[in-house]
């Protein structure tokens, strides 16, 4: 490995980043990019109302519960207010003469930014330190200690002591640094290790410091030019990386809009219409956006995928494609693309490779497994005696004090309507709960969701659209009511509890229906130091023939996380992926791999 230097990072390089000159940029804040010239139009005196933070609009007529955190973007434009554009350290946020920006901290608001005693402090770090980390690719950057040894901006630093993020995980600690200086990458990284700031930061740190030209905008006054797109499988997940992202641009002149499927299109519309730096977005709503001729993607600098390997699936790889290859955006090279996702099986790594270039990849953990933070039991379970088990759970649970918005229970179910069922069933026995899958409305979905953070009703009857990336705080026990098919998805559902270095507990009920994932259940146990069961080794050695998941069940394979670009059976055909084996391995993992074939589950796309 050559070491890099950040403060050397070439102008010319391969990715927008790469552009990272530090020095005073013309910047131009999105409300500002369709009107003259700045030269002609000095800015408004800086008149920042830093006291006042109120919200004058509602979330959903007459729900309850619909305040300003909740209330989604149906709820988040507030009203009049005056403030100064600004980028950087200069002190304030967008503005758009009529509109000030929304303070996302809220109560945090007069905290003192210093006074890093809450919450997020209590992250227990020891429990990310001894994670192997594997980085391959030419020309690593080296990894970071802290947030300050890298320039993300004054006012990026200041949010991120309001969010009182003291030090960087595991993940933050490399992907940053490898992400600010303009390099493509493939990062994989446990369940609630804190990956949406390691691919935020960057881009929010490169748009303050980048010299945007507004000449394009001009053209088209009523179509939107993000610089940044990030695309993630579920509406709610963009809704949550949103909320994310905008306390993280807070006051930084980033504007960060969001815009998902179910939701009224005209309140995005406006949106986009005053300005947008960052877009995050599902892939539905964001191609009806392109085919109305609203957004265009000729300006994006910065693509990311969360949960990737699921963007990249059957369910969702065409629309992906279309996006980024079929509509205006800039090809690899001339964007910076990145993808993160806790799995990334490699059949699914070889087609993310058309979407990279020069790509770096990162392992913290090994790809695709789960947390030991994460306390996994399984059962034998009769699919009759299901429900009777999981009220004896619930009552457990109820006796030990474990209940209320300190401890919540997230159930997943394989059907819609069998959650429904369920719902009704945990209602009836007096277990307030309720349910969030793809039949309901989106409006539905978002209370249920809300009702549930609040502790209204602690418990959530999900399907997979809650299995991915959902920072729940409180998610005490996930039960897999349920199985799900492939390993991967039982890792993304597990993954709801035991984040940020908080501790959990998954119970799975299984039975001969859930043969085909015996082997790669009880290999994923094993290797976070759970307990196997001996019924579920017997049933792991009975179905090694006959499993097929991705891990390699019926091959007899280990399962090992690695660049698929070390794997030499993927390299045949004289394609190089790689660009030369630049490999720094923290760990001594087995040349193994998947290699049992990525299962031919077809999810539909959820947004
Ligand atoms: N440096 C940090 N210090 C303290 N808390 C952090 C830090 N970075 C992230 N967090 C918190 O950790 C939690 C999990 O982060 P995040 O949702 O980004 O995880 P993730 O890796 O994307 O998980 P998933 O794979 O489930 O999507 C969030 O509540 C976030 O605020």
């Amino acid at each position: 490995m050559s070491s890099y230097s950040i403060e050397r990072a070439p102008a010319g390089g391969s990715g927008a980043g790469a552009n990272s000159h530090f020095s005073q940029s013309n910047y131009v804040p999105p409300h500002l990019r369709n009107r003259p010239s700045p030269t002609e139009q000095p800015a408004a005196p800086i008149s920042y109302a830093g006291a006042a933070f109120g919200n004058d609009r509602q979330g959903y007529g007459g729900q309850p519960g619909g305040g300003i955190r909740n209330g989604g973007p149906w709820s988040d434009v507030n009203g009049g207010g005056r403030g100064g554009g600004g980028w950087n350290n200069r002190n304030n946020g967008w503005d758009r003469g009529r509109e000030r920006e929304v303070n996302p901290f809220q109560e945090d608001v007069n905290t003192d930014p210093e006074l890093g005693t809450e919450e997020n402090t209590r992250i227990n770090f020891d429990a990310y330190e001894d994670i192997p980390v594997e980085t391959s690719g030419d020309n690593v950057p080296p990894p970071v200690n802290t947030f300050a040894d890298i320039d993300l901006g004054d006012a990026l630093n200041l949010n991120i002591r309001r969010c009182k993020y003291v030090k960087p995980t595991p993940v933050q600690r490399h992907a940053i640094p490898i992400a600010i200086s303009g390099r493509d990458l493939m990062a994989c990284a446990q369940t609630g290790s804190g990956k949406t700031a390691a691919f935020c930061f960057p881009i929010i740190s490169g748009i303050m410091k980048s010299n945007i030209s507004v000449q394009r905008e001009t053209r088209m006054p009523r179509m939107a030019f993000p610089l940044a797109l990030i695309l993630s499988p579920t509406r709610e997940l963009s809704i949550q990386i949103h909320e994310e992202a905008k306390k993280f641009a807070y006051q930084t002149g980033v504007r960060v809009v969001v815009a998902y499927g179910g939701a009224p299109i005209n309140l995005q519309l406006r949106e986009l219409e005053r300005g947008v730096d960052i877009l995050v977005a599902t892939p539905g709503r964001l191609v009806d956006l392109l085919e109305r001729a609203r957004v265009s993607l000729q300006m994006i600098k910065y693509l990311a995928l969360d949960e990737a390997d699921r963007m990249l699936d059957m369910g969702f790889e065409p629309q992906i494609r279309r996006i980024v290859q079929q509509m205006d955006m800039p090809p690899p090279g001339l964007r910076q693309t990145m993808l993160f996702s806790a799995t990334f099986p490699k059949e699914i790594q070889r087609l993310a490779a058309d979407f990279l270039s020069t790509y770096i990849f990162l392992a913290v953990g090994r790809v695709g497994s789960s947390t030991d933070l994460i306390v996994q039991r399984v059962e034998y379970v009769l699919e009759t005696d299901k429900r009777s088990h999981l009220m004896d759970l619930l009552h457990a649970q109820r006796a030990n004090g474990v209940q209320g918005k300190q401890a919540l229970t997230l159930v997943f179910v394989e059907t819609k309507k069998g959650a429904d069922s369920l719902e009704h069933w945990l209602c009836m026995n007096g277990f307030p709960a309720t349910t969030i899958h793809g039949d309901r409305t989106q409006q539905e979905r978002e209370y249920a969701l809300r009702s549930f953070k609040s502790g209204t009703t602690p418990i959530l009857v999900a399907t997979d659209v809650a299995a991915r990336g959902l920072d729940i705080p409180h998610v005490a026990h996930v039960v897999n009511f349920d199985l799900p098919n492939d390993i991967d998805d039982y890792v993304h559902r597990i993954g709801r509890t035991g984040r940020a270095g908080k501790s959990g507990l998954a119970t799975a009920f299984f039975n001969e229906n859930n043969s085909s994932l015996a082997r790669s259940l009880s290999d994923l146990m094993q290797e976070a130091n759970q307990e196997v069961p001996a019924w579920l080794s017997h049933f792991a050695v009975r179905s090694s023939n006959g499993g097929r998941n991705r891990r390699g069940g019926g091959s007899g394979g280990r399962f090992g996380g690695r660049d698929f670009r070390r794997d030499s059976s993927f390299n045949r055909g004289g394609t190089d992926f790689y660009g030369g084996p630049h490999i720094n391995s923290g760990y001594g993992g087995p040349s193994g791999g998947y290699g049992g074939g990525y299962g031919s589950n077809v999810t539909s796309a959820w947004d």
